[in-house]
Parts: structure tokens; sequence; C-alpha cells
């Protein structure tokens, strides 16, 4: 696939630039012909169409602009709306005569006058532009830039942010004091981490992304393996269903379960994986829960698994081509030997709950098993404590891409490390931020579920990275569409919704 292609192609849009790879962008750019201040126009211009989307021109704007080319492109927007005959007024935090390069170039070009941050009364506005900070933020606000900040947030006017809002920092979504609520946030060429990343994702309001003329080749040439999780990632990998499809060629996925009292786990991950699209679906249960399973199945199928040796016999089926492991079975050492016996059969597999807290304090054990096959692990937060606690010393001040990194170099395996923002890592340093997180999945099974579905992907032959990404984002998106009141049986019943919706398979 060519390039130009690729840049059609809506998984090139799911690629996210870190702020560094965004600045080597611009300077490729600049260097290849196209003046820093060309970039600025239309970043500005990008700014102005947002506003002149929604806002009629009697609209009373003020544009506060910071020292630096974040700035620059809030003088930029400003001339553009007064050309189209909007309300416009420019407060600078700092001192024009301090302008450099581009943003001096800018400020030229607003030929109207321009106040300082201290004469401006907010109230007179309808529409504030935040051109304070972008990708320059440096350190946490303080003095006149977090005043006028606060007497932003407090004006409770419509905030567009320039980039990012002021004091979020584009890499992480971690706020410097305080930062700017934006109603939208308008960035450059491609969408950068803190976009999605808490708390900084609560703070963009509306994002959009406009092309500021950085080619794909470009974008490309800088990405550094970053995504955001959506349709446009994985639609491509999804299995599509093919006249020729049977039962057997969608696979088969095995859900081993834990014991009479905790049977409803696995069968939340089995429907899941029945309602991604698993040809078949079969439980593994020790004897005292075959009863309690028999009698709430009807498409999931149920085999006895009285000992390890049961689960070697019931694995010897090749057609079995991916195996959950981990909703209630149990933690300890027998939970460890079955994950032993199906990594020897050589499947891929999904270590959830009690999979992975049986192995706090062996990681190494762990990770002996999870780089001999194609292994998916899925903690929340807790669960990687646990996991991780003793590398704490070299994790400490890892960044949570960092931390999901690390943890899927050192299983070899995907890394679904759970959360408002879920970050998915590959053991070949790709991440995939989620950017449809939501609080609705707050509640117990969920994560049985998304195991389920995960399963469910990589039994019709999808791969770990693609097939995780696409479960944790078709997982949130069936809870958005049930809405309150959902509960985990809820979300494999609204996947048909969805994937209709999203016109996947
Ligand atoms: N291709 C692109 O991405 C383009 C981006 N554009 C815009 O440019 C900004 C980045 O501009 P930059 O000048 O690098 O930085 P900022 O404008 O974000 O910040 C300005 C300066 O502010 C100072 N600073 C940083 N943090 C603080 C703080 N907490 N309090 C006070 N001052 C702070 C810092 O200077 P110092 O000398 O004080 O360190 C910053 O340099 C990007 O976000 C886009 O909006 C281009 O216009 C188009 C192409
Ligand atoms: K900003």
């Amino acid at each position: 696939m060519s390039l130009g292609e690729k840049a059609n192609n809506v998984a090139f849009s799911s690629m996210l630039l870190s702020v560094a790879s965004m600045r080597k962008a611009d300077e490729l750019t600049i260097s290849y012909g196209a003046p820093g201040i060309e970039l600025m126009e239309q970043a500005g211009r990008g700014v102005a169409e947002k506003i002149m989307q929604i806002f009629p021109t009697h609209t009373k704007v003020l544009v506060v602009c910071g020292p630096g080319n974040n700035g620059g492109d809030g003088f930029i927007a400003a001339r553009i709306l007064l050309e189209n005959s909007y309300n416009v007024m420019v407060a600078l935090l700092g001192v024009a005569d301090d302008l450099k390069g581009d943003a001096a170039e800018a400020a030229e070009r607003w030929a109207e006058p321009m106040f300082s941050v201290g004469e401006i009364n907010l109230e007179e506005f309808d529409v504030v532009i935040d051109a304070l900070f972008g990708a320059g933020l440096n350190r946490p606000l303080d003095g006149e830039a977090l005043d006028i900040v606060e007497r932003i947030n407090a004006a409770g006017k419509v905030i567009v942010s320039v980039d990012i809002p002021s004091g979020i920092s584009g890499d992480t979504g971690a706020i410097s004091g305080e930062a700017v609520r934006a109603t939208h946030t308008v960035t450059f060429a491609a969408y950068k981490p803190g976009h999605f990343l808490y708390p900084g994702a609560a703070y963009v309001g509306e994002l959009s992304v406009v092309d500021i003329g950085i080619s794909p080749q470009t974008i490309e040439q800088v990405h550094e393996g970053l995504f955001a999780n959506g349709p446009g990632f994985w639609q491509e990998a999804l299995p599509q269903l093919e006249y020729g499809s049977h039962k057997y060629t969608r696979g088969h996925a095995l859900v081993l379960s834990g014991g009479i009292t905790a049977t409803g786990a696995a069968r939340l991950a089995a429907r899941g994986a029945l309602r991604i699209g698993a040809g078949l679906v079969t439980i593994a249960a020790p004897p005292v829960s075959v009863p309690i399973h028999a009698s709430q199945l009807t498409a999931i199928m149920l085999r006895e698994m009285a000992s390890v040796d049961d689960l070697n016999g019931i694995i010897a089926d090749k057609r079995f081509n991916a195996v959950v492991l981990g909703p209630a079975l149990g933690v300890g050492n027998g939970t460890q030997e079955l994950v032993a016996a199906v990594v020897k059969a050589g499947r891929p597999i999904v270590l959830d709950a009690d999979a992975l807290t049986s192995f706090a304090g062996s990681l190494d054990t762990l990770a002996r098993l999870t780089e001999k096959t194609d292994t998916v692990v899925t903690p929340h937060e807790g669960e990687f404590f646990r996991l991780f606690n003793n590398e704490n010393e070299i994790l400490k001040g890892f960044s949570k891409i960092e931390r999901a990194k690390f943890a899927a170099n050192y299983l070899k395996a995907t890394v679904v490390l759970k959360g408002a923002d879920t970050i998915i890592a590959a053991p070949d340093g790709r991440v995939c931020i989620n950017t449809n997180g939501t609080p609705l999945l707050a509640t117990a099974g969920t994560g049985d579920v998304l195991a389920g579905m995960i399963g469910g992907l990589l039994a019709q032959g999808m791969s770990s990275f693609e097939a995780a990404s696409a479960a944790v984002w078709l997982h949130a998106e069936a809870a958005r569409n049930f809405g309150p009141g959902l509960i985990a049986e809820d979300v494999p019943e609204m996947l048909p919704t969805v994937l209709h919706k999203w016109h996947v398979s």
C-alpha cells in the first residue's frame, strides 16, 4: 500500500505523534521548503474555521496568546476571524517585544491593538481561544500564567484550545499545576498521546485535528509506533465473514472455569467470545461446577476438567485454537499448572485475573511461559502492581505507556493495562491508547467479558495486538451503547449493535 493510499487508509489517521516527533515533522517540513509561518498560517486558519463552523459572526471572541508559537497560532486565528467580520480581541501573556521567529511574524500580521491579560475583562466575551501553551509547556503553571488559566476556567465561557489545553502535557496528559478545561481542542497534523491519557483526556472537550501541510510521508517517517485506538486502527484486521465460513473456520475458543462458587466469570468470558464471532466456544470446568454450567449453557459447550491431565486431553484437539484462563479460576499453583499446560500445547492464550495474580512474586516463571506462545495479558492496575512490584525500582516514575511497554517487553506478550485510559502494548514496541473508555464499565465481571472477547478474536486468527485493541474498543463501545444500569451480562449482548453500527463483521 503506497503512503498516499495509507493516508486515506483510516488506520493511518490512528497514528499518534509525541511532542518530539511532532517537532521533528515540523522541522522536516520546513527543511523541504515550507516556511514555518506557512504551517502557522494553516494552524491558525484551522482554529478560526472551527470557530466559524460553530459560532455566528456577531460572537465576541477573545484570543489569549502565550509567549511562543502556540500564541503565534492564536494571532493568525484572530486575524482570520477579523477578516471574516468577527468581533475579535487579542490579549498577550508577556511582552510583544519578546516574541520571536514565526510568533513575532504572526503578531506583526495582527495589525490591531494587543492587550495584556491583566487588562482584559473575560465577562465581555462569548468565546475564549486558549493559545497560551501547547507543545512547549515545560514546567507547572505559576504566576500570571496560572492566574489567567484560572480566570479563563472561572469565566464559564466556551473555550477553544489550540493544539492542547494549556497546562496539559502533550505526551502524558499530566497536568502542570492547573489546566484549561476546553470545550473544543483543535490539534495539528496528528493527535498526541496527551489528548487521550487522563487527566488530559478530560480537559480536551471535543477534539479535532487539522492538516497544516505536513505530508503523510513525513508523519510516517517520524511515527514512533503510537496509535489511537478505534475502528480505523484494526478494522482491516478484523476477521471477515465469507460465504464459505462455517463454525470451524471461525475458530474454537476454550474458557477454563473456576469452582462451584465462581462459575459466572467463565460464562461471561465464554459469552463474550461467542458474541465477538468465535465459531464455537467450550467451557472446561471442574466436576463440581459442571452441573451449574450445564443448567445455564446453550450454544456454549461444556467439558469436564478434573485435572491438568484432563485439560491436556481436551487441548490435544487442535481445533481449540485459543484459550482464556483466569476469570475466577482460583489463585495458586493449580492455576500456574493449568497455564503451563496450555502454553505447552502452543495455543494463543489470554491470561486475566487469577491467572495473573497466581504469578505474583514469580514474574520470571510467568515470563518463561508467556514468551513461548502468543499471549495477551489483561491486568488492571492492582494486578499489574502485584505482578511487577519487585520491578518497582525500575518502574518508579514511568508513565502508564512506559509501564505497559516495559511489561510487554518483559513478558514478550501483548499487555492490556486496563483503566479509564486503557493502554495496549505489543512486545515489538507498538502502543495503542484507548479513546472511548467509560466509567460504565466499573461493574463486576466486565473484565471477564473482555478476556473472552480477546480470546474470541484470537480464535478467529486475529493477531494479538490488533485483537486486544479491537476488543478493548468494542467492549467500551458496547457499554456506551447500553448506557446507565449496565451490568457485565449486558456487554456481550450489545456487541451485535456495535458491530452492525461500525460495519465490522
Ligand atoms: N507542527 C507543529 O506542531 C506546529 C506547531 N505549532 C504551534 O507551536 C506550538 C509549540 O510552540 P513552542 O513555541 O514550542 O511552545 P509553546 O508556544 O507551547 O510555549 C511557549 C513558551 O512558553 C514557555 N513556557 C513553557 N511552560 C511555561 C509555563 N509553565 N509558564 C510560563 N511559560 C512557560 C516556554 O518558554 P521558556 O523560555 O519560558 O521556557 C515555551 O517555549 C504548538 O503547540 C503549536 O500550537 C506551529 O504554530 C504550527 C506547526
Ligand atoms: K493551548
